[in-house]
């Protein structure tokens, strides 16, 4: 049997250019191998901390240099000589040596770092791929992509308000078959932004960020988008939206105000205007319709929109297995984001991925809008048996490194290749 011989710290850069943390895990039969932790700009109140220097000389304050000592620090000493393949033993040890229910002391981004490049010196010294590593006796299961079209929000910092309007590939029976629907939608659109004169730059995850004149304009020129790369609206490719309405709710009155509406609503106005897009347009999944805490607009929400679609809890669960309790107990929402992140462990994630599970709820494993190059999350999404995985477009490399670890996962898996069949239909 192997062990972790050493665990360092290094800084690289996410995909906004800003530090992040690396570990890297040797093990004393030689495996040598890092992981990298990613970041959210749409961040929820009650994810797990996120270490980063106060110092502003560098980085304007955003460095990461502490949580990198503290990977040598209070983590190697935590961890080493313990065997790489029982991750929930390593996560455990990772949490005791934190101390902290938000691992707040060592930083949730140092701790996620080394827990994924254990699991990753697991799956090496065993010689199989992470998510086989990860998933044990269960079959595994492709993850059908709900891919970035257009960026608002804090991604885009344009004038909508709801954060990500994204295309679900709902008839494609295969992987690849739903990057092609997806990839001929994002190249339709990119074509129609041109003949209005629209700006085709990209946002945070890759999306178009163009100036829109507001939310129906966003969702129309994605229905001419499916269909003029000649695909079935509803049928081939459907909707999903990440509102994020916490970065527009008022703290003080709890009022949402929308911008681009024009309008400042109460949660059930919330709800009215998104069950009106969802008659005219094919919406089948909603994430954040409302604020973190609003917890008895969610129930609303849920009671209304939950009939025809996924209703996903993002920034109201932040993968946190008491707050998905509260939500499960109370009828909040039908379906959950799972961002390894904001928990700061893998153990605690998979953990998290079977109480939804059980509850019969959704599971959508998500990237967050800093990424960098590590594919692991792919890996995530085919172990956690959501069948969902959110990543942003398909336009840039930290994205890619995602997608196209699936289409290799895709000749790993042996006859497990198609994905489940999608759930909700568009209740026109
Ligand atoms: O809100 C989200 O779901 C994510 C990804 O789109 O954004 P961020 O990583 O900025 O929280
Ligand atoms: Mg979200």
């Amino acid at each position: 049997m192997s062990r972790i011989a050493t665990v360092r710290g290094r800084e690289v850069l996410d995909s906004r250019g800003r530090p992040t943390v690396e570990a890297e895990v040797v093990l004393d039969d030689g495996v040598r191998v890092h992981a990298s932790v990613p970041s959210g700009a749409s961040t929820g109140r009650h994810e797990a901390h996120e270490l980063r220097d106060g110092d502003l000389s560098r980085y304007r304050g955003r460095g990461v240099r502490t949580a990198v000592a503290n990977v040598r620090d209070l983590l190697e000493p935590a961890v080493a000589g313990l065997d790489p393949t029982r991750q929930e033993e390593v996560d455990a040890a990772l949490i005791a040596a934190d101390g902290t229910p938000e691992k707040s002391r060592a930083g949730a981004n140092a701790v996620l770092a080394v827990s994924l490049a254990v699991a990753r010196a697991g799956a090496c010294s065993r010689g199989i791929p992470l998510w086989q590593h990860l998933i044990g006796d269960e079959d595994p299961v492709m993850p059908r992509p709900m891919i970035n079209l257009i960026s608002g929000g804090l991604h885009a910092r344009r004038n909508l308000d709801l954060q990500d309007f994204l295309i679900v590939p709902v008839g494609a029976a295969t992987y690849p078959e739903a990057l092609e629907a997806s990839s001929a939608v994002i190249e339709a659109t990119g074509e129609i932004l041109r003949e209005r004169g629209l700006s085709t730059l990209h946002a945070d995850e890759g999306g178009f960020g163009p100036a829109l004149a507001g939310h129906r304009d966003a969702l129309e020129l994605a229905a001419t988008a499916v269909e003029r790369a000649g695909l079935r609206l509803g049928d081939d490719v459907a909707f999903a939206l990440d509102v994020a309405a916490t970065h527009f709710q008022d703290p003080a009155t709890g009022l949402y105000d929308l911008t681009a509406e024009g309008r400042v609503v109460d949660a059930a106005g919330m709800v009215d205007l998104l069950e009106g897009w969802m008659r005219e347009f094919p919406i089948v999944s909603i994430e954040d319709p409302l604020a973190e805490d609003d917890w008895d607009g969610w129930k609303l929400a849920s009671e209304r929109l939950g009939r025809s679609a996924q209703v996903v809890g993002d920034d109201l669960f932040t993968t946190n297995a008491t707050r998905l309790r509260r939500g499960v107990r109370d009828g909040a929402a039908n379906s959950v984001l799972v961002k390894m992140n904001q928990i700061g462990t893998l153990s605690e994630t998979l953990a998290l991925a079977e109480l939804a599970r059980a509850a019969g709820y959704g599971i959508v494993v998500s990237a967050r809008s800093g990424e960098t190059e590590d594919d692991a999350l792919a890996d995530l999404a085919v172990a956690a048996r959501g069948g969902q995985i959110k990543v942003g477009s398909l336009t840039q490399s930290e994205r890619l490194a995602k997608y196209n670890r699936l289409l290799r996962i895709l000749d790993e898996v042996g006859p497990h290749t198609a994905l489940p069949r999608w759930e909700w239909a568009w209740a026109r």
